[in-house]
C-alpha cells in the first residue's frame, strides 16, 4: 500500500508522533490515580498525603504541558515531511504520463486533486493515524488498570464496549462510497470554476454573468449536496460513538456504585475507576469514528496511487537527430470510429521545408500530433530513421523538435525563463534569438529587460509578443524539426513575412501549419502538402499545384 510507503520514508517523526501521543494511556492513568488519592486522603484527612498528592498533581500538570508542545512540534514536523514527499510523487507522476495520457483528464481534475484529495488524505490518514494512537494507548492502558483494580468490572466493562464498537464500523463502507461522490462532484466544480475563470472577459463582454452564476451554483449545490450526505453519515456515526461512550460510562458508575456499597472497593477507587472507563469508553467511541476514515480513504488512494504508479518509459530505441519521417499509410481516429487521418502515406526528408495546407478540420494538427508521439496511428506505420516511432523514448522525439504553437502558453515568470525555458544558455545565445524573433525593441521598453515577470497567460504583452516569445524559444532550442502550428497568425503583414523569412533560413528540417495561401510566402518551401478532409489531396510546389488546376488551385482562387 502506497501510503504506508511515506510513513516509512519518514519513519523517525512518525515514531516520535507514535511515542508521545502513546503517552496519553499513561497520562489517564496517572490522573485516575492523583484523583483516586484525593479522594482517599479527604476521606483520611491526611496531611502528609496531601503534600504527596499536591506534588503529584503539580507533576502531572507539567509533564502535560511539556508532552504537548512536544506533541505540537513533532506532529507540524511530521505531517509537513510525509505531505512533502506524497505531493512531490505526485506532481512528478503527472509529469511522467505522455501527453495523450495526462490529455484524457481536463486539468482541473488534477488541480482537485492537489486542492482536496490530498487534504483528505492529510486529515482522514495521516493525521487519523495519530490519533488513532492516541485513543488506542489509552483504551488499552486503562483497560489493563481497570483490570488491576477490579477484575470483574473490567469484563463486564469489555462486553459492554465490544457491542458498542460494531454499530459504526458497519456505517464505513456508506462513509467511504459517500466521500468518492463528494470528491467526484468537487473535481466537476472545479472544472468549471477554472473554465469560467479563464473566459472572465468573454462572459463580462457577452453579459452572460447570471447564466454562469446559475451554472454555478447547480455545480456547487451538487458538491454541497454530496458533501451534506457524507455529514449526515458522520453525524449519525459519532451519534452511535456517543451513545455506546455514554451508555458504558453510565453502567460502569452504576457498577462501581454497587461495588462501593457492597464494600468490595474505596470511593477513591470507585472514582478512580470510573475515570478510567471514561478513557476507555470515549476513546474507543472515537475510534469507531476514526477507524471507518483510515478505511474511506481507499478509493482516493486508488486513484492518486493510478498517478503515482505511472512508470517513465520503457521504451529502448533512442534517436539522436531526425533523418527523415515516413508516414506509411497511417490512419488515424481519435475515439476508434471516427477516422481523421485517411491512408497517409508521405515522407519528409532532413533540412527540406514543409507547408501544410488544409481547409479548418482538414487533419494539419492531427498530422503534428501523430509525429510528436501523442497518440499512435489507428492503421499503418510512422517512421523516424526507419525505426518505428512507438519504440522511440518520447524524450529523444522531444529532443530532436521545437515547436511554435499559435496561441503558445506563456508561464507567469520572467521573459528570460519563458524564452530559455529554465535550460542554461549563454547571454550571447539569448540575445542573439532575441534579435531574430524581433524582440529586441520589446525588452528595452521593459523595467527590467529580460528578468521583466510576465503575467499568467501573458495578459500584459500583446498577442505579437507571445507568438515572438514562442518563436525565440524555437529558435533558442536549436533542434533538427522545427514544427510551426500558424507561427505569424497575431503578426502584422509585414513583420509576419520578416519572422516568417528567419523561420524558414534555419538549416533545418521545417514543417509548417499555415492558412495563408500566398504565393510569395509558399515559394518558400520545398513542397506543399494539400489535406483535404483527412486526405493528402495532393503535393508539390506552388507552380505545379496551380497548373494542376485541382483542390489547391480552387482555394487559392476563393481567397481571391
Ligand atoms: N482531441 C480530439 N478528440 C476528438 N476529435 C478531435 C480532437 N482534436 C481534433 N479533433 C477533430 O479532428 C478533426 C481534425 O482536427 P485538426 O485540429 O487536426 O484540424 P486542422 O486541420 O488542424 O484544423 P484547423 O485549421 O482549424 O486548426 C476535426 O474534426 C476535429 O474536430
Amino acid at each position: 500500500m502506497n501510503m504506508k510507503k511515506y510513513l516509512k520514508k519518514n519513519i523517525f517523526y512518525f515514531i516520535v508522533c507514535v511515542i508521545l501521543f502513546s503517552t496519553a494511556g499513561i497520562m489517564s492513568v496517572f490522573f485516575a490515580t492523583i484523583v483516586q488519592k484525593m479522594v482517599d486522603t479527604s476521606v483520611d484527612k491526611n496531611i502528609v498525603q496531601f503534600y504527596n498528592v499536591m506534588i503529584l498533581a503539580i507533576l502531572f500538570i507539567v509533564l502535560n504541558f511539556l508532552i504537548y508542545i512536544l506533541r505540537g512540534v513533532f506532529r507540524a514536523k511530521y505531517l509537513k515531511n510525509v505531505m512533502f514527499s506524497l505531493n512531490h510523487d505526485l506532481f512528478k507522476g503527472v509529469f511522467s504520463m505522455t501527453v495523450k495520457e495526462f490529455n484524457q483528464e481536463n486539468s482541473s481534475v488534477y488541480l482537485s486533486v492537489f486542492n482536496n484529495d490530498l487534504k483528505i488524505i492529510e486529515r482522514n490518514y495521516f493525521d487519523n493515524l495519530l490519533t488513532i494512537t492516541a485513543d488506542l494507548s489509552q483504551f488499552i492502558i486503562c483497560l489493563i488498570a481497570v483490570f488491576s483494580l477490579q477484575f470483574s468490572l473490567a469484563i463486564i466493562v469489555i462486553i459492554i464496549n465490544i457491542i458498542a464498537i460494531f454499530v459504526p464500523i458497519l456505517f464505513s463502507k456508506v462513509l467511504s462510497k459517500k466521500q468518492v461522490t463528494s470528491t467526484q462532484k468537487y473535481s466537476q466544480l472545479n472544472v468549471k470554476i477554472k473554465d469560467f475563470f479563464n473566459s472572465f472577459e468573454l462572459i463580462k463582454c457577452f453579459q452572460v454573468t447570471h447564466h454562469i452564476i446559475h451554472q454555478f451554483d447547480y455545480f456547487e449545490n451538487k458538491y454541497e449536496t454530496s458533501m451534506q450526505n457524507y455529514r449526515y453519515d458522520e453525524g449519525l456515526i459519532s451519534g452511535f460513538s456517543t451513545l455506546s461512550s455514554l451508555g458504558v460510562s453510565v453502567m460502569t458508575t452504576l457498577i462501581s456504585l454497587y461495588f462501593v456499597i457492597m464494600n468490595k472497593i474505596s470511593i477513591g477507587e470507585m472514582l478512580a475507576i470510573t475515570q478510567l472507563v471514561n478513557n476507555i469508553a470515549n476513546p474507543l467511541g472515537r475510534l469507531s469514528n476514526e477507524l471507518p476514515l483510515l478505511k474511506s480513504i481507499k478509493p482516493i488512494e486508488n486513484k492518486i496511487n493510478e498517478y503515482l504508479e505511472i512508470n517513465s518509459e520503457k521504451r529502448t530505441n533512442s534517436i539522436d537527430s531526425i533523418d527523415d519521417i515516413s508516414f506509411n499509410h497511417v490512419s488515424f481516429s481519435y475515439d476508434g470510429s471516427k477516422e481523421i487521418i485517411h491512408d497517409f502515406n508521405y515522407t519528409f526528408y532532413k533540412n527540406k521545408k514543409y507547408v501544410l495546407i488544409g481547409n479548418s478540420g482538414s487533419g494539419k494538427s492531427t498530422l503534428i500530433k501523430l509525429l510528436l508521439n501523442n497518440y499512435e496511428a489507428s492503421r499503418g506505420t510512422l517512421l523516424m530513421n526507419g525505426i518505428d516511432i512507438n519504440t522511440i523514448s518520447n524524450k529523444s522525439i522531444y529532443h530532436c523538435i521545437s515547436i511554435v504553437h499559435q496561441n503558445a502558453p506563456i508561464l507567469n515568470d520572467t521573459l528570460k525563463n519563458n524564452i530559455t525555458y529554465f535550460k542554461s544558455y549563454s547571454e550571447k545565445q539569448i540575445n542573439e534569438v532575441v534579435e531574430r524573433a524581433g524582440l529586441k525593441s520589446f525588452v528595452q521598453s521593459l523595467p527590467n529587460g529580460l528578468n521583466t515577470v510576465i503575467n499568467e497567460n501573458g495578459n500584459n504583452i500583446s498577442g505579437g509578443e507571445k507568438q515572438r516569445i514562442s518563436i525565440a524559444r524555437a529558435l533558442l532550442k536549436n533542434a533538427d524539426l522545427l514544427i510551426y502550428d500558424e507561427p505569424t497568425s497575431n503578426l502584422d503583414r509585414t513583420t509576419a513575412k520578416e519572422i516568417e523569412n528567419i523561420l524558414l533560413k534555419e538549416n533545418k528540417t521545417c514543417i509548417m501549419i499555415t492558412h495563408k495561401l500566398d504565393e510569395e510566402l509558399l515559394n518558400k518551401f520545398d513542397e506543399i502538402l494539400v489535406l483535404k478532409d483527412g486526405f493528402l489531396e495532393e503535393t508539390g510546389s506552388y507552380q505545379q499545384l496551380i497548373e494542376k488546376g485541382n483542390f489547391f488551385r480552387k482555394l487559392v482562387e476563393a481567397k481571391d
